[in-house]
């Protein structure tokens, strides 16, 4: 593990691992002491899953050796996006969690985006459950995991879309021309205002927009994961296929 030095956009900290395995034995580790720590200040830990495949490999092993080190009675399970699937989709992100890791968390404490229903209503559902939870308060949750995809979007915040630009809603649809389809995703203001946001990112596919996103100036709009800036600033775990072209110079 090597946290590379230099200057980052978003004052971002970012870990390099030798392999996506050690990158997901981290970040099991991460979620481990973020959880304690938040469970013992707070009595509980409010965490937000990414979606897609790169997640997987950590959710499982977070399932087969975190069973015991983690007091999932407290953990309570939110998503940060999801498709407009039903949740037995294998395209669904709340399935994949399921699958990986959720058996751990009671039902009542798994908050999943309802990608069934009409988007604009599933939003405001989201939204709703949001304030409940947090009391009526801005979401503040304790973790965020966070990918990216290889044109550097995260959550279901896409390239010039709409979503970019929205700072009233805790989470809103987001049509997607370029795959015709409309997603679920938190806002950036609801992402931001966490304590603490990790991306967690794999592969060589990955390794172009990396470099745009932590080190260009490109707009924000071109490449959406620049609009992740929580305070402190995002902590960035990398496999060393990812990192290629950040350590390139
Ligand atoms: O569509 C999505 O893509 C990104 C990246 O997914 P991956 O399969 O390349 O890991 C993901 O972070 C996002 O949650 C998801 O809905």
């Amino acid at each position: 593990m090597t946290e590379l030095g230099g200057n980052f956009n978003n004052d971002a900290t970012v870990i390099v691992h030798d392999s996506a395995e050690d990158l997901a034995s981290a970040a099991v580790g991460d979620f481990v002491r973020r959880a304690e720590e938040a469970i013992g200040e707070r009595g509980r830990f409010v965490v937000a899953l990414a979606g897609g495949s790169t997640p997987i490999a950590t959710y499982e092993l977070l399932a087969k050796d975190a069973r015991d080190s983690v007091d999932w009675g407290r953990v309570h399970v939110f998503f940060g996006d999801e498709r407009t699937v039903p949740p037995d989709s294998e395209d669904s992100n709340f399935k994949m969690a399921n699958d990986a890791l959720l058996s751990h968390v009671s039902p009542a404490s798994v908050h999943r985006m309802r990608g069934e229903l009409d988007p604009a209503r599933a939003a405001e559902e989201y939204e709703r459950e949001l304030s409940e939870f947090f009391g009526g308060e801005r979401p503040v949750f304790d973790l965020i995991h966070l990918g990216i995809g290889d044109d550097g979007h995260t959550a279901s915040l896409f390239p010039n879309t709409d979503a970019l630009d929205v700072s009233d809603r805790l989470a809103v649809e987001n049509r997607v021309e370029k795959l015709d389809t409309t997603r679920l995703t938190l806002t950036k203001e609801t992402i931001n205002a966490a304590r603490a946001v990790v991306f967690l990112v794999a592969g060589e596919g990955k390794a172009g927009a990396l470099k745009e996103i932590l080190k260009s100036d490109a707009d924000p709009h071109e490449f959406p994961s620049k609009l992740i800036r929580p305070a402190g600033g995002p902590v960035w775990m990398l496999d060393r296929a990812a990192a290629s072209k950040l350590e390139a110079g």
